[in-house]
């Protein structure tokens, strides 16, 4: 049986063990919850003074050309870009996961629209993102053209979706409850091979392991900046586009940041060329400054090795529950082989809320998702191979003592 001190060696050999100080992370804490909230790079704090006392207390109006307001999401954009195989000039750091999923859709349909408008189907899994199944359907509704949203019950539905001509397809990389990976570069080849296009959201792999969308030849991507790239609570999501579609595909929501010539003020819109078309409105500057601190460390993290890590603490984390934990109704909802898992993993149990509430108040922070999945997040840049070790150990002690049993950790708060 794996040891502590085997983890500990582990540690000391991790090439990425330096980055764990470019985080604040509280004393006495098993962070698992890195692919809901990521934790704080330390630059954050200075950088907010920076924003808030710098370049809005004392500068004012001015920094919106002195301070580069105006063009962080595209200057961003271009520091993300290359976790995800995106060129200079593709990318955009702006609004939300969802509005960006809302206007990448309706941009897809709309290229569509032109090349093969008899294809009137999204397809997308039941078991998605739900805000990614309400936008597509929403749009669906919203366009009254008879759009219809087909969702797929397993992943081997996909060819038959396909034989049947659909417009659009519609999938998140890493699925959020169950942790199953997608291969990008494959499905992106079917769905275009079946004359449709694909929006992919990477807002549980972005960071956590190397994408190359440029590569994979996919038409739009969105993702968010709070997980694995550590942006903050409710940090602005990203959007990207293949250059191919550059001049192609309306803007659902044409707002004046996105026009040719911003400052003309003309009554009517005029895209700008490239993805800056789909800005739509002001954005919010210190949440979006704070995104930098995150890039930058990512910047200078190699995604192979945070992916080939990723794998091990995953890894280590399924045998040492296989050890300690097999007497216990746990069932294991994320595929275990490496090229179909993302970067957290889920165990079932049928008191699952109250288990991770249990493990919360022993410092260690996992989530509970519907209906019976406890979610445990692998962050490689500041999760330690001890951390796992200890993580399972008090695991294996709640499940064993059945101190979730206690009424207090079956009360539910607003966020599991
Ligand atoms: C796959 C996926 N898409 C979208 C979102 C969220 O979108 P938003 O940032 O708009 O809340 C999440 C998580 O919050 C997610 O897991
Ligand atoms: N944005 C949030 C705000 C509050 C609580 C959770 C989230 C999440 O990100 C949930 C996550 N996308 C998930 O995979 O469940």
């Amino acid at each position: 049986m794996t040891s502590r001190e085997d983890c500990d060696r582990r540690d000391a050999q991790d090439a990425l063990a330096a980055f764990r100080d470019e985080f604040v992370l509280p004393e006495g804490v098993v962070y698992l919850d890195g692919n809901s909230l990521g934790a704080r790079p330390r630059a954050a704090a200075a950088r907010a003074a920076q924003v808030v006392e710098e370049e809005w207390g004392q500068d004012l109006i001015g920094s919106w050309n002195t301070a580069g307001w105006w063009e962080l999401p595209g200057r961003l954009g271009d520091r993300l870009a290359p976790l995800i195989g995106g060129a200079p000039g593709t990318t955009l750091v702006t609004d939300t996961t969802t509005g960006n999923l809302f206007k990448a859709l309706a941009a897809a349909l709309s290229i569509q629209a032109e090349r093969a408008p008899g294809r009137r189907v999204i397809v997308s899994e039941r078991d998605n993102f739900p805000t990614d199944l309400y936008v597509a359907a929403g749009l669906a509704e919203l366009l009254g053209r008879g759009h219809e949203l087909r969702l797929l019950d397993s992943p081997d539905a996909l060819d038959a979706a396909l034989a049947d001509g659909p417009a659009v397809v519609t999938l998140s990389h890493v699925n959020y409850r169950t942790g199953a990976l997608w291969d990008l570069a494959d499905v992106t080849a079917r769905v275009h091979a079946a004359g449709a296009l694909v929006v992919w959201d990477l807002a549980h792999s972005v960071g956590a392991l190397p994408i190359d969308l440029t590569g994979a030849d996919a038409d739009l991507a969105v993702g968010c900046t709070y997980k694995y790239l550590n942006g903050g609570p409710g940090s602005p999501a990203f959007l990207w586009v293949h250059p191919r579609h550059a001049g192609s595909g309306t803007s659902a929501l044409p707002g004046w940041w996105g026009h040719a010539r911003p400052f003309a003020m003309e009554p009517t819109f005029e895209p700008a060329t490239g993805v800056a078309r789909f800005l739509a409105g002001t954005q919010p500057v210190v949440s979006l400054a704070l995104v930098e601190c995150g890039l930058e460390i990512a910047a200078r993290a190699d995604l192979a090795a945070v992916r080939a890590k990723s794998l091990a603490l995953g890894d280590l984390f399924l045998d040492l529950v296989e050890q300690r934990c097999g007497d216990h109704p746990l069932r294991l909802v994320t595929p275990r082989e490496h090229d179909r898992r993302g970067s957290h993993l889920t165990l079932a149990h049928p008191d699952a809320y109250a288990v991770v509430q249990a493990l919360i108040a022993r410092g260690v922070v996992g989530d509970y998702r519907e209906p019976d999945c406890m979610r445990f997040g692998l962050t490689p840049l500041y999760l330690r191979f001890v951390d796992v070790w200890d993580a399972v150990d008090v695991l294996a002690d709640v499940l064993d003592s059945r101190a979730y049993a206690e009424p207090r950790f079956r009360e539910r708060s607003t966020v599991t």
